[in-house]
């Protein structure tokens, strides 16, 4: 018969904890002394440090991280962490608060900022779509975030992200989709134009038409696109487009033309990365 392993003590098993524990703080640690290099480095860069928000970069780290993660520890906690990592060496980069559009109530936009930038980064509500676009545009390099599914009464906030200079949609939050995800409010990010620093596999368009055709959605949809949101107002109909990246703005505009939808103006307002689920 042989002998059982005794089973390690209580003492043993938190030394171990204090090892992985330390550990892991030296890493961070060392992670955050690559903060200056990286500064200076997007100082040289066209985009500039205004916004060292890199929402490309980002998405394809919680696509990895999804895609790495096993083992007990749920995915909403690594994901909040590094949620949390990420969004805070941005802000050491470059100060920034995150605007929120809190017109559907306070406690999903909270928890979809906390949990996406942290608690350093300030949280600053607003009480409209509009009014965050607002202070972004007036800002050095803040963020803001409201929800896709905004009520009738918010009208196109988009057309006011038309023009060149104006803020633009650069991420669809969260990164990694799934059900009970534990911020899951879908929201649109916004900020000063990223100029090269945008990703586009998804880009937004703020559509004014004439005349509709339901023809148009289904087109819409063989393209790879759909329409996020739509409002109605003196102007005619307009609509918050998405398609893939790989669409041309002329192809957009035929293809809906050909379906019978009267448009009127085609503006891009931003772009996102492409969206990734998991069950
Ligand atoms: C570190 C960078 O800046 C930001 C912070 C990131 C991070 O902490 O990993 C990733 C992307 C950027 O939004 C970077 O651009 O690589």
């Amino acid at each position: 018969m042989s002998a059982e392993k005794p089973a390690p003590s209580l003492t043993e098993l938190r030394q171990e904890i204090d090892r992985i524990d330390e550990a892991m703080h030296r890493l961070l640690m060392e992670r955050g002394t690559i903060i200056d290099r990286l500064i200076a480095s997007k100082k040289a860069s066209k985009t500039g440090i205004a916004s060292a928000f890199r929402p490309g970069r980002e998405a394809s780290m919680m696509k990895a991280l999804a895609e790495r993660h096993e083992g007990l520890l749920p995915l909403d906690t690594v994901e909040s962490i590094w949620r949390v990592i990420i969004g805070t060496f941005t802000y050491v980069q470059s100060n920034y608060s995150v605007h929120a559009d809190i017109s559907g109530g306070d406690a999903p936009m909270r928890d979809s900022a906390r949990f996406h930038f942290g608690f350093t980064v300030p949280y600053v509500t607003h009480p409209s779509a509009a009014a965050v676009i607002e202070a972004v545009a007036s800002s050095g390099g803040d963020l803001g975030i409201f929800r896709l599914d905004q009520g009738a009464t918010s009208g196109a906030w988009w057309r006011t992200l038309a023009d060149r200079e104006r803020p633009k949609v650069i991420a669809r939050l969260p990164f990694i989709e799934r059900p009970d995800h534990p911020a899951g409010t879908p929201v649109f990010v916004i900020s000063k134009p990223l100029v090269d620093a945008a990703v586009r596999d998804v880009v937004l368009y703020a559509a004014q038409f004439e005349r509709w055709h339901r023809g148009a959605n289904e087109a819409l949809i063989r393209l790879g696109g759909e329409v996020v949101a739509s409002a109605a107002d003196a102007h005619g109909l307009s609509e918050l487009i998405a398609v893939p990246g790989t669409v041309e703005p002329a192809q957009l505009q035929e293809t809906l033309t050909k379906a019978g939808a009267s448009l009127a103006q085609l503006a891009e307002v931003g772009s996102h990365a492409e969206r990734f689920h998991v069950k």
